[in-house]
C-alpha cells in the first residue's frame, strides 16, 4: 500500500464506513451491496481485456456477451431486486454502458407504463425472457427536441385492422436509438397518429423490425449502425427506416389513448402522458450525475495524495499535489458537488416515484411540476458534472489523457447526457416556462407548493421588486446561505418574468417575446436547480446524527453554497471575505479528502482506473497496462514501415 495514501486514511477525522453505510442507507445495506460486486469482481468470466485494446467490433461483441453473461448469471443467483441488478451491472460494466441497455431503461419501462393490461400480459412476458429486445425510437435526423415535429406516420387501416408505419422523407429516418443498429427486434416507435384523416399528435407503438428466429431486418424495414461516435463505443445507436411497415391495432400502446376498430380516437387525460418515459430517465440521470462525478473525484483525489512534484518550499522533497491551495480548489468543490448530487440523485427518485404513484392513481396534478423538476435538474447537474469530470481529468497531469486513467472513458460516457433525453438548454427553458407560470400565479395571491413555495414567500416577506433586496448572507451559516440562494432565485425568476412582460409590452409575440428573454429565462432556471441542491443538501445534513461525518458533510455543504456564490457574483453581493472563508474550508477538508471519496466506496474493478487505485500503487500499475496495449505484441511493426520508407 502507497504510504501516502496510507497516511491520508490515518488522518481523517471520520469513520468512511459509517459515511458509506449513509450513503447506502443501512450497514446492511452496504454488507449487501459489496457481497454483489463480489460477485462479479471474482467472476473469472468478467476478467476481460480492457476495452481500449479493441477494435469498435470487438467492443460491440464483448458488450452483447457481457448482457448475455449478466442475464444468466442474475438468474442463477435468483437476484430480481432491481437495486441490486443495478449494483451487480454497474460493477460488470464498469464505465461503459451495455449492449441490450435501451431494452432496459427505455423499452421495458415504457411498456410497463404504456401498455394496457392485457398488452402486458402479451409483450411483459416476451420482453422480459429478451425475446423481444427493443429500443426507444423517437428521435429522427430531422428532429430530436422539437417532437411535435417528428414525421414518421402511423396511418390507421380500418379495413385490416392495422397501422401502417411510414417514414416518408430522408429527415424521418430514426436515428441514434440504443440497441437498434444491430441488437434489437423491436422498436418503441413514436410516430404521428392518422385515423379516419385526422392527425393526433405523437404516438408511441411497438414495431417488429427484426425476425425472432433469423434477426434478419423485416420487410419494408431498413436498419443499421450510424458509425462510429464520440463515445458509447460498444453501444450500436442505429437509424430505421420504415416503408409502409404494417402492424396490428393492438400494437398501439393504448393505457392512456386508444383508436377503436372502426378507427375513433379516444382521447388521454393528458397529451403528454407519451412523453413519460423522458421524464422517468431525466430524473434518473440525476443519480448518474451524482455517480460519474464522485468517481471522478475519487481517481482524482487519490491520485493527487499518491503525485509529488515540483517544489513548495526551496529544499523540500516534493510535496503531494493534493497540498497545493490550487489543486484543493479544483478538487474540493467538485467532491462538494458530488456529495450534493448524491442526495439530489435520491431525492429526485423518490419524488419521481412517489409524483407517478399519485399519477397512476389517476391525479395529474404534480406532473407539470415532476416535468420540471427532473428537466431542469438532468440539466443542472449534467453540466455541473460534465465539466467537473474534465476539471478532474486536467488535475491529473498528462496521466489523465490516458484511458487507463478511467477518466476519458468516464467523459466520453458520460458527456452525450448534456443532449439526449433532452437537450439542457431546452430543459432548462422547459423548467423556466414552469417557473414564470407559479411566479405570475404568486402574484394572484396563489399558494404554491413544492420547490417553488418560495415564490409565495419572496411575495409576502415584502411586496417590493425581489430585485431591490441586497443579498445579506452569514458565511459561516448554511441556513443562511439557503436563504441568499432562495432570494438569487426568486430575484432571477422576476428578472425573467420582468423581461418577458416587457417584451410583450413592445406589442411583439408571446413567441417572439419568449425567445428574446431565452437568456434571462435558462439563468432563471439555473438559480432555481442550484437553490434546490443547496437546500437539499442543507436538509441532508439534519438527517445525520453522527457528529464527525455531519461535521465533515457541513464542510463541504458550505464550500459547495460558497463556492456557487463565487461562480455567480454577479447575483449575489460579492463578499470579499468569502474567497478567504473558502480557503480555510480547503485546509479544513484536506486531511479528509482521500476519506470522504474512500466513502463512496468504489472498487477497483467498477472505477478501472490505475490512477484511482485503492492501494495506489499508479506507476507500476501503468506500465503492467501500457505493456498489454495490443500495439507492443509485436516488436517490429514500426521497424518494417521504418525500412520501407528508407527504401524509397
Ligand atoms: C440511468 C440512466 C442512463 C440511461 C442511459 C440511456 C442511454 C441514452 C438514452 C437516450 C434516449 C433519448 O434521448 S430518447 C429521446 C429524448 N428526446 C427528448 O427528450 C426530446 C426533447 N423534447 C421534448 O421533450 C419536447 O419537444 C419539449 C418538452 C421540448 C417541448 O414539447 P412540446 O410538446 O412542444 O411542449 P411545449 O409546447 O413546450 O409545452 C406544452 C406543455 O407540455 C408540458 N410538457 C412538455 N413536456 C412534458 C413532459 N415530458 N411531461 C409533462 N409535461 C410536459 C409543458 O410543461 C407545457 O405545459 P404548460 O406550460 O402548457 O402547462
Ligand atoms: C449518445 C446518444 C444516445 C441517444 N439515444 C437515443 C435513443 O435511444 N432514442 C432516441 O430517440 N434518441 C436518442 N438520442 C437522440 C437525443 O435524444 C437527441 O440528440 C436530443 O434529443 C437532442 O436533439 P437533437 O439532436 O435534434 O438536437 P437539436 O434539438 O437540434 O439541438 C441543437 C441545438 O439547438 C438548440 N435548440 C433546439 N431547440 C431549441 C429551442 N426551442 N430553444 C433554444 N435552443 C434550441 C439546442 O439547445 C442545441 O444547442 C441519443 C443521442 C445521443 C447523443
Amino acid at each position: 500500500m502507497n504510504p501516502d495514501i496510507c497516511r491520508e486514511r490515518e488522518n481523517a477525522t471520520f469513520n468512511t464506513e459509517t459515511l458509506t453505510n449513509m450513503l447506502d442507507g443501512s450497514a446492511e445495506k452496504t454488507r449487501r451491496r459489496r457481497e454483489i460486486e463480489s460477485l462479479v469482481i471474482n467472476d473469472p468470466d468478467f476478467q476481460h481485456d480492457d476495452p481500449n485494446f479493441m477494435s469498435r467490433s470487438e467492443r460491440y461483441d464483448a458488450a452483447v456477451k457481457k448482457s448475455s453473461q449478466m442475464i444468466m448469471k442474475l438468474r442463477d443467483y435468483g437476484i430480481s431486486d432491481p437495486e441490486e441488478i443495478y449494483f451487480y451491472k454497474r460493477t460488470a460494466r464498469r464505465t461503459f454502458h451495455e449492449a441490450f441497455g435501451l431494452h432496459y431503461t427505455m423499452f421495458l419501462p415504457t411498456l410497463y407504463s404504456q401498455c394496457t393490461p392485457e398488452q402486458q400480459k402479451k409483450w411483459l412476458p416476451l420482453a422480459e425472457n429478451f425475446k423481444a429486445l427493443g429500443t426507444y425510437a423517437q428521435t429522427e435526423l430531422g428532429h430530436g427536441t422539437h417532437i411535435r415535429k417528428l414525421e414518421t406516420t402511423a396511418t390507421y387501416d380500418p379495413s385490416t385492422q392495422e397501422f401502417v408505419l411510414n417514414c416518408p422523407t430522408v429527415s424521418s429516418i430514426k436515428w441514434w436509438p440504443g440497441g437498434l443498429g444491430k441488437t434489437s427486434n423491436h422498436a418503441i416507435v413514436l410516430a404521428q397518429l392518422y385515423t379516419l384523416g385526422k392527425c393526433h399528435g405523437l404516438h408511441a407503438f411497438i414495431v417488429p423490425i427484426r425476425c425472432m428466429k433469423t434477426h434478419q431486418p423485416l420487410p419494408g424495414v431498413t436498419v443499421g449502425d450510424i458509425g462510429p461516435k464520440f463515445g458509447f463505443e460498444e453501444v450500436d445507436n442505429g437509424y430505421l427506416k420504415l416503408e409502409n411497415v404494417r402492424i396490428p391495432r393492438e400494437n398501439m400502446l393504448m393505457k392512456y389513448a386508444q383508436v377503436e376498430p372502426d378507427g375513433s380516437y379516444l382521447k388521454p387525460p393528458s397529451d403528454k402522458l407519451t412523453y413519460g418515459t423522458m421524464v422517468f430517465i431525466r430524473a434518473m440521470i440525476v443519480g448518474e450525475s451524482a455517480r460519474a462525478l464522485s468517481k471522478s473525484c475519487t481517481i482524482a483525489i487519490r491520485y493527487s495524495a499518491v503525485r509529488h512534484q515540483s517544489e513548495l518550499r526551496p529544499g523540500e522533497p516534493e510535496p503531494q499535489i493534493l497540498d497545493y491551495q490550487a489543486q484543493q480548489y479544483k478538487l474540493f468543490p467538485l467532491l462538494a458537488a458530488a456529495y450534493a448530487f448524491t442526495f439530489v440523485g435520491q431525492y429526485m427518485s423518490d419524488t419521481y416515484h412517489r409524483i407517478t404513484g399519485h399519477i397512476n392513481q389517476g391525479d395529474f396534478s404534480q406532473l407539470p411540476e415532476l416535468h420540471a423538476l427532473a428537466a431542469g435538474l438532468k440539466a443542472f447537474t449534467t453540466w455541473t458534472a460534465n465539466a467537473g469530470i474534465e476539471v478532474c481529468r486536467m488535475a491529473c497531469g498528462g496521466h489523465g489523457y490516458l484511458c487507463c486513467s478511467g477518466l476519458p472513458d468516464i467523459y466520453v460516457t458520460f458527456t452525450p447526457t448534456c443532449t439526449y433525453e433532452g437537450e439542457n438548454t431546452v430543459m432548462m427553458l422547459q423548467t423556466a416556462r414552469f417557473l414564470v407560470k407559479c411566479y405570475r400565479q404568486a402574484r394572484e395571491g396563489q399558494q404554491l407548493s413544492g420547490t417553488v413555495s418560495y415564490l409565495n414567500e419572496q411575495q409576502r416577506l415584502q411586496p417590493q421588486p425581489v430585485s431591490s433586496r441586497p443579498t445579506v448572507v452569514n458565511i459561516n451559516d448554511l441556513a443562511s446561505l439557503v436563504e441568499a440562494y432562495k432570494l438569487r432565485a426568486a430575484k432571477l425568476v422576476e428578472v425573467a418574468a420582468k423581461s418577458l412582460q416587457g417584451e410583450l409590452q413592445r406589442s411583439i409575440s408571446q413567441e417572439d417575446a419568449w425567445n428574446n428573454s431565452s437568456i434571462e429565462l435558462v439563468r432563471a432556471s439555473d438559480a432555481h436547480c442550484h437553490y434546490v441542491v443547496v437546500e437539499l443538501f442543507a436538509a441532508k445534513l439534519s438527517e445525520i446524527s453522527d457528529t464527525a461525518v455531519h461535521s465533515v458533510l457541513n464542510t463541504l455543504a458550505l464550500l459547495y453554497a460558497l463556492h456557487g456564490i463565487t461562480l455567480n457574483s454577479g447575483d449575489f453581493l460579492q463578499l470579499s471575505q468569502i474567497t478567504q472563508r473558502i480557503k480555510a474550508l480547503l485546509v479544513e477538508i484536506r486531511p479528509n479528502a482521500v476519506a470522504l471519496v474512500d466513502s463512496f466506496d468504489y472498487n477497483d474493478e467498477m472505477l478501472n482506473s490505475v490512477l484511482g487505485r485503492y492501494d495506489g500503487n499508479v506507476y507500476e500499475s501503468m506500465f503492467e497496462w501500457a505493456k498489454r496495449s495490443p500495439l507492443n505484441r509485436t516488436e517490429v511493426r514500426s521497424f518494417i514501415i521504418f525500412n520501407i520508407i528508407q527504401k524509397k
